[in-house]
């Protein structure tokens, strides 16, 4: 079976004031089916941009992006928005849940968007919800939940379409770090118990350490941590 995820030789460059910003150069990498891979590096070396092309949120200016062996470089908008919709799951520092939609709705939309039936979702939104715990929870709107829950609502968002990759910008950075302990735990527990294969972008190494292997960023490449 083809890795979740592979970069071969990525590039991507933005335009500044200050004239060409080479972010990522040849950047290789590639992530096995169950891997669960931290992505530690100093603020400004290209975190985001790298889970922003690993995500198809972004084309880069040089080399491909391999998700489950397919090149996502020859494939047009709408084929990326599919992949990135059955394929991939994000999880952000900032959980960017729906206030006016409960924590169940917020976890059917991506099914719904994706054509799973409203009561099918719903029942798989409430599965997921209770595996992490938010049983008593499901119609709260994301104001009336904590931080920590919040953070769980949109991992389980995340897992809601079945991924097989999932990425994750600092998925516990916005907690204190008692709750981002739990919440970690509970994320690492999910994606290894689904054989996930996982690229978690994070500023802290005891998360990190409890991952399979780190890698890190240097002069745009992404070499072992
Ligand atoms: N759209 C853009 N246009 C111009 N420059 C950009 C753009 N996006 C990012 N950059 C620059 O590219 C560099 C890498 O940004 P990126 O957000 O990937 O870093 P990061 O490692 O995720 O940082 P942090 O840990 O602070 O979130 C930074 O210098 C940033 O200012």
């Amino acid at each position: 079976m083809s890795d979740p995820l592979r970069l071969a030789g990525v590039a991507r460059r933005y335009r500044t004031e200050a004239g060409a910003l080479e972010v990522l150069r040849d950047a290789d990498l590639t992530i096995a089916r169950g891997e669960i891979v931290a992505l530690v590096a100093p603020s400004g070396t290209g975190k985001s941009t790298l889970l922003h092309l690993a995500g198809l949120l972004e084309r880069p200016d040089a080399g491909e992006v391999f998700i489950a062996g397919q090149a996502a470089g020859t494939l047009d908008d709408g084929a990326r928005t599919a992949i990135r919709r059955n394929t991939i799951g994000f999880v952000y520092q900032f959980h960017h849940l729906l206030a006016e939609f409960t924590a169940v709705e917020n976890v059917m939309l991506p099914q719904m968007t994706a054509g799973v039936a409203a009561g099918q979702a719903r029942t798989r939104a409430a599965e997921l919800l209770g595996t992490f715990g938010l049983a008593a929870r499901l119609d709260h709107r994301p104001g009336k939940l904590s931080g920590g829950e919040q953070q769980r609502v949109a991992i389980a968002r995340a897992l809601a379409n079945s991924p097989a990759l999932l990425l994750a910008d600092e998925p516990t950075g916005n907690l204190d770090a008692t709750t981002a302990g739990i919440v970690f735990a509970q994320l690492l527990a999910e994606a290894r118990g689904r054989g996930l294969a996982a690229l978690i972008a994070t500023h802290n190494p005891e998360l990190a350490a409890r991952m399979d292997r780190v890698v890190t960023l240097r002069d745009g490449r992404i070499i072992p941590g």
